[in-house]
């Protein structure tokens, strides 16, 4: 997930018609020989067309429906001043922690949405009304 000035990048999947729609951070699959940080800035690349350097993890493993891989999520800050471009996403939106639920994420996604308030919220200003 990329966070910048209290704002996550929410991306809106535009394939396969099951999932097209749904709205998710960006990633995607780890491959052989790769670590996960070097997956998410090849991702991160391909679909945004952006330079990242690659922080902590934010939430749980979520087993994901077909049961033969985790969704991991980390946080992501943009290098270089790049700004993501929607290059194989259907549309993209920065997102506040009071937009979060604005935006039908994949099912999987739900549980470190959860997550997120904490945050994006400025820190000192947790629990504030
Ligand atoms: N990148 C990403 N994928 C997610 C999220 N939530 C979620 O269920 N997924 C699922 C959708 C896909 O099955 C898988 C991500 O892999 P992907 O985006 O590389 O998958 P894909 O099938 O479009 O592409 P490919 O690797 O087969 O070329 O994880 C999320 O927040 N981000």
């Amino acid at each position: 997930m990329i966070v910048t000035d209290g704002r996550v990048l929410a991306c809106e999947r535009s394939s396969p018609p099951e999932v097209a729609g749904r709205w998710e951070f960006p990633g995607g699959k780890v491959e052989p020989g790769e670590t996960d940080a070097q997956a998410l800035a090849r991702e991160c690349a391909e679909e945004l067309g952006v330079r990242v350097e690659v922080g902590d993890r934010v939430g749980p493993d979520v087993p994901l429906a077909h049961g033969r891989a985790v969704l991991r999520v980390f946080v992501v800050t943009l290098l270089n001043g790049d700004e993501p471009r929607a290059l194989e996403h259907a549309s993209m939106r920065w997102l506040t922690a009071g937009e979060l639920d604005t935006v039908p994420w994949l099912p999987a996604d739900k549980p470190i949405v959860a997550e997120l308030p904490a945050l994006l919220a400025p820190s000192g200003s947790e629990g504030a009304p």
